[in-house]
């Protein structure tokens, strides 16, 4: 699609003659702007633009801003030159992109995928268009100001089923209208999952990705699995499901992050055995700002139980300055005093560990989607920037040293989908007993060798994009967001190093008396 501009043409000649003190035209892309009126206002200053006045600004143009510039400031343009066409492509809401690698090879057409449906690429299609038109917009915004998701956006969410997407196939699923129709709530299988995930990821706004209910995909699995009381399971899961109520997941502390044993926050029973007390805090919560349940790893008389606490009296949250985005509500908790009703107990008694080991697969297997994903959107965008860029009079796609660091950042992007996908194929077909036996590990060893990989790819990227990968507006967003964020992936839901210990010690469980 082209840029809607007006009809108006002009002669090349005409242009040229504005480049006085009163009139400033210059033409990008065949596009005629003028920008009298503009001078004061724009960013970059008003000397740069009176140098190009009547003349083809399109080159020093794509040196210097993003493409989505010029839609922003469409009502510049007057018109175009006659008998030329524009050439530079504007993407539609929900367009699959046509940079090489920029899309996964399945939604590549020239290539085949024995894993993907007509169900996969309807939802896809529709996770697109949802994603472009209300998610970005939004992300975009938030990111800067650090202000939390609205509840308007939640509530879009809810009403085309994304909420209960987000939590991976099963029951609360069914009957549910999924995007429309997209995908029958019965037939939703971790490739559905996938792309819900991978999807969204393409607003690159790292904070605002977690602060979107990143605390209910951990949090509420915990209630559906777990919680004894099934009045209290639907009435928890349809507040959640329906956006009127926020849930996060509270374990780690000051004192224990992938060290689960180590917690030190304590919850002792009333004597008349109906309530706990609980005492202590909690570091790093996601969401946990604005959310209304915490389901909290607590230390019991004989081990580590998991509660479901309400906000309430005893209950206080304060916000944690990260390096990402306050938008994604990292939290500290404290815990005062605070009565939990005994039926709050989610699974067994000093067997909390298996509560939260439960949900440590998905989640990380989730992480790893979002990884992948978002080290492909700065392939993408640095496959642009190298084929725009000009230095030394040169583009810096010319150049072999930029070319192989693309060419690396390619590698690792496209074999750690083809992993991904190898897994996530695994989890469909594999009883859920079974997952917990042989894809803890592969699943550990997966998210534990994207996030190496993020960490070569950013490095890379920066050294491609030079100071605009440092700076947060304009060309480099995407990856000065990427390489400030990275690192959250290699220590959330597991450091790097923990997963990639688990990952050995799963395997030599079954490792037969093999001799050399
Ligand atoms: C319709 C035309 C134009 C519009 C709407 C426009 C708008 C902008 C905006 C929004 C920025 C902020 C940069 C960002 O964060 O992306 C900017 C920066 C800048 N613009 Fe323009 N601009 C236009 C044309 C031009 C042209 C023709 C030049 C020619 C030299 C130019 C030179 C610059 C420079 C040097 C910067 C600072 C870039 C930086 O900090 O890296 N602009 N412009």
């Amino acid at each position: 699609m082209s840029l809607e501009v007006p009809s108006k043409t002009f002669a090349r000649d005409e242009v040229a003659k504005h480049n006085t003190e009163d009139s400033v035209w210059f033409i990008v892309d065949t596009v005629v702007y003028d920008a009298s009126d503009f001078l004061d206002a724009h960013p970059g200053g008003e000397a740069v633009l009176r140098q190009v006045a009547g003349t083809d600004a399109t080159s020093i143009f794509y040196n210097l801003h993003r493409h989505e510039v010029l839609q922003k400031y469409n009502d510049l343009a007057i018109g175009t030159i006659a008998g030329e066409k524009q050439s530079i492509i504007t993407p539609k809401l929900g367009d699959l992109s046509t940079v090489p690698y920029a899309e996964p090879l399945w939604l590549t057409p020239q290539f085949k995928s024995p894993y993907f449906k007509d169900s996969h690429r309807r939802l896809q299609r529709a996770m697109r268009q949802f994603t472009d038109e209300h998610i970005t917009p939004e992300a975009l915004e938030k990111e800067r100001s650090g202000e939390y998701v609205s509840q308007k956006l939640i509530d879009k969410m809810s009403k085309v089923g994304l909420l209960h997407m987000r939590m991976g196939p099963g029951k609360h699923l069914h009957g549910v209208d999924l995007l429309n129709g997209a995908v029958d709530g019965k037939d939703f299988d971790y490739f559905h999952d996938m792309i819900c995930s991978q999807e969204q990821v393409r607003a690159a706004c790292r904070g605002f990705q977690d602060g979107n209910m990143a605390g209910m995909v951990i949090g509420l699995t915990c209630i559906l699995n777990y919680c004894k009381d099934p009045a209290m399971k639907k009435r928890i899961s349809d507040e959640v499901f329906s956006g009127q109520k926020k849930i996060c997941l509270a374990i780690t502390e000051a004192f224990a992050g992938s060290d689960v044993a180590g917690l030190r926050t304590t919850a002792v029973k009333t004597p008349d055995g109906k309530h706990y007390i609980v005492n202590g805090t909690k570091k790093w919560i996601t969401n946990g700002v604005f959310s209304d349940y915490f389901v909290a790893g607590v230390k019991t008389d004989k081990g580590l139980s998991v509660l479901l606490i309400e906000r309430g009296e005893g209950v206080e949250t304060k916000p944690i300055k990260t390096s990402y985005s306050p938008a994604a509500g990292t939290t500290y908790i404290t815990f005062d005093n605070v009565k939990v009703p005994v039926e709050n107990l989610l699974g067994k008694e000093n067997k909390g560990i298996y509560v939260i080991l439960s949900n440590f697969n998905h989640e990380r297997w989730t992480m790893a989607c979002a990884t992948i994903r978002y080290m492909r959107l700065v392939v993408e965008e640095s496959l642009k920037w190298a084929h725009q860029r000009l230095v030394f009079n040169k583009r810096l796609i010319d150049q072999p040293v930029i070319r192989l660091k693309l060419a690396k950042m390619i590698a690792l992007c496209e074999s750690h989908q083809s992993w991904l996908e190898t897994i996530t194929y695994q989890m469909c077909h594999m009883p859920y007993s079974e997952q917990a036996k042989h894809l803890g590990g592969p699943i550990a060893l997966l998210k534990m060798s994207c996030t190496r990989a993020a960490h070569e790819i950013a490095d890379e990227a920066v050294q491609i994009w030079g100071g605009r990968g440092l700076t947060q507006t304009g060309m480099g967003r995407v990856i000065e967001n990427f390489q400030r964020t990275y690192k959250f992936d290699a220590i959330l839901g597991g450091a790097e190093e923990v997963l990639g210990d688990l990952g050995v010690r799963q395997a030599m469980k079954y490792m037969p008396k093999a001799v050399l």
